[in-house]
């Protein structure tokens, strides 16, 4: 299904549009000699008067864009800023010129990658979420990339890890393998956020990746305020490609079952699918399956409706988990026991590796009773990936890397981080023994995480540092942090009723009165958030107050929360 919707080709484009290396250095006072530009707010603000890039904006040929910090956009190995106005305290500032500036330097990245393999011209796919702002990104992105001569594969609503496919996928018809992808998308994140995720056939963009992309951005927009309206060169093509990643999933499950047209007929499954499709506001619950509420709302609706099982996804569908026909959730800690289950079923004695804040339950779930091994890395589904990457290429085999947030990728599916692929990996489970016993539903799932030790308190309590706050003496966040994680390990090293965990590749992890916790820095916010584990509310206090009589010593962290639990 294609449809050819835009050709043109002539213009010269845009020098800011050019790779970095290759862009000509423009006059070094250029808005005293650009007719087009004056400024009309105090330098300081630095508003310029931009003609180019405005076709996105729907707008006349003059409009104003504000100096934007282009690095603040950064979050890990992902981009996210906040597409919609409104909501107090979070301005605007992944507007569509700053969107086009940042798909014109991804396109201008990648073709530095390719140049090698003699590539000129690139072919991108496109694909965004539900969220409101999607359509306006949407053709901001297309724009960006279409003014400096590249072509755009358009696949609309479309999963973060059919982006990342669409790299893969030999399909001539459909346009694809496409050279790179982009997925417009904040995750699980608020209605009024939104994204980028950017993807190669090597898979998911690194920080360096997207910081060097990041830095190109800023060039370009601030560049392509001296330069005339930009023309598009490149060609826009409609893609149904969900559909071909969709019946490759469905086909997943067929063999999985002996090649039966149907395997799962009969069985009722409910799926709740990021809750947010159509409106795009997330009107019930935060899509994200590790959230309390999302998880009670598909719980409630498997018992409801007497489901056999149900699903749950985030906005971008890299994320997942599942509730069995009982109402048991099977997610966190479980959802990577029974992924641990099914693959030491096909791969005895695998490497399992998982983000920092799994339970020691799951070790020994893992070790003791499936025979792998558990890797416990750090948070951060891309760490994670990259682990277990990098233990089979030092000769440890590894074929699934999880965090309990519901991101997880398998050996066998090119380590995408992809929540669809984990629900039909269940599935799989699923359709293969109903074809030995029909009547078999989602217990057959429920009974391979049997033995699997939980503690009775799970909690994780975000404590927050003031930026602002005299005691970091103007220094970053992360010093400060790494100063209360120090404090705290040799307060613990003089508590005999506590252990400083072995091993350990992130923050504090410490055992004690029956049950541990883990404080750490957050990835990207000024908090370090703790978890404890234990089996009892007195034990967890326990283990709190140690923590407490750290933190107490660091007058720039917001112990509220911490105080709040321990007073419950
Ligand atoms: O470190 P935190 O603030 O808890 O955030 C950690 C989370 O950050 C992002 O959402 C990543 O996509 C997740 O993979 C990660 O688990």
């Amino acid at each position: 299904m294609l449809d050819l919707i835009q050709v043109s080709n002539n213009t010269t484009p845009c020098p800011a549009f050019l790779p970095a290396e290759k862009t000509p250095s423009l006059p070094s006072t250029p808005r005293a000699r650009c007719p087009r530009i004056r400024t009309g707010k105090p330098a300081s603000r630095e508003l310029f008067l931009l003609t180019s890039m405005a076709a996105t904006q729907g707008a006349s040929d003059v409009l104003s864009i504000d100096k934007v910090d282009f690095l603040k956009l950064q979050n890990g190995s992902d981009i996210r800023g906040v597409a919609i106005a409104g909501v107090e305290g979070e301005p605007l500032n992944l507007t569509e010129l700053v969107a086009e500036a940042i798909a014109a330097a991804f396109a201008a990245w990648l073709l530095n990658k390719k140049e090698a393999d003699g590539l000129r011209r690139l072919r991108i796919s496109v694909g965004h979420d539900s969220r409101i702002s999607a359509h306006k990104l949407q053709n901001a992105v297309t724009h960006g990339i279409t003014a400096v001569g590249h072509d755009v594969l358009q696949f609309g609503l479309a999963s973060t890890p059919a982006m990342f496919n669409s790299t893969l996928t030999e399909d001539a018809i459909h346009h694809c393998p496409a050279d790179g992808g982009i997925m417009i998308t904040a995750s699980h994140l608020p209605y009024n956020r939104n994204g980028f995720k950017f993807f190669t056939s090597d898979g998911g963009l690194n920080k360096t990746d997207i910081k060097d992309i990041l830095e190109r951005a800023s060039r370009i927009y601030e560049e392509s305020a001296h330069c005339g309206k930009q023309e598009q060169t490149g060609v826009v093509t409609h893609v149904d490609y969900m559909s071909i990643y969709a019946s490759d999933l469905v086909q997943a499950v067929r063999k999985s079952a002996g090649n039966k047209e149907k395997p799962l007929e009969g069985l009722h499954i409910v799926v709740d699918a990021g809750n947010g499709a159509g409106l795009g506001l997330f009107p019930n619950h935060i899509p994200n399956p590790e959230d309390k509420a999302a998880m009670e709302a598909i719980t409630q609706a498997v018992l409801n409706n007497k489901a056999d099982l149900g699903i749950i996804f985030d906005t971008d569908v890299d994320r997942s988990a599942a509730v069995d026909s009982s109402g048991r959730e099977l997610n966190r800690n479980r959802l990577i026991a029974l992924m641990s289950a099914i693959v030491l079923e096909e791969h005895p004695g695998t490497t399992v590796v998982t983000d920092s804040v799994t339970s020691d339950g799951l070790t020994v779930f893992i070790e003791k009773k499936l025979g792998g091994k558990h890797h416990r890395f750090k948070r951060g589904y891309k760490n994670v990936i990259d682990e277990a990457i990098r233990l089979n290429s030092i000769g440890e085999e590894s074929h699934l890397a999880m965090e309990t947030s519901g991101h997880g990728a398998l050996k066998e599916n090119h380590w995408l981080d992809d929540g669809a692929y984990m629900m039909v990996k269940l599935l799989n489970k699923l359709a293969g023994a109903r074809t030995l016993n029909p009547n078999i539903g989602s217990k057959v799932l429920t009974d391979l995480v049997e033995g699997l030790e939980e503690a009775a308190v799970t909690v994780e309590i975000r404590l927050k540092i003031d930026q602002n706050h005299a005691d970091l003496k103007g220094g970053p966040f992360r010093d400060y942090g790494e100063s209360i994680l120090k404090h705290l390990e040799s307060v613990i090293s003089k508590d005999p009723n506590l252990r400083k965990a072995p091993k350990n590749h992130e923050g504090v992890r410490v055992s004690g009165y029956g049950g541990w916790f883990l404080l750490r820095l957050s990835l990207h916010d000024p908090v370090l958030p703790l978890n404890i584990e234990a089996q009892s509310k007195n034990d967890a206090i326990k283990l709190g107050l140690a923590v407490l009589a750290a933190a107490n010593e660091f007058s720039a962290l917001d112990t509220t929360a911490l105080n709040k639990f321990l007073q419950q």
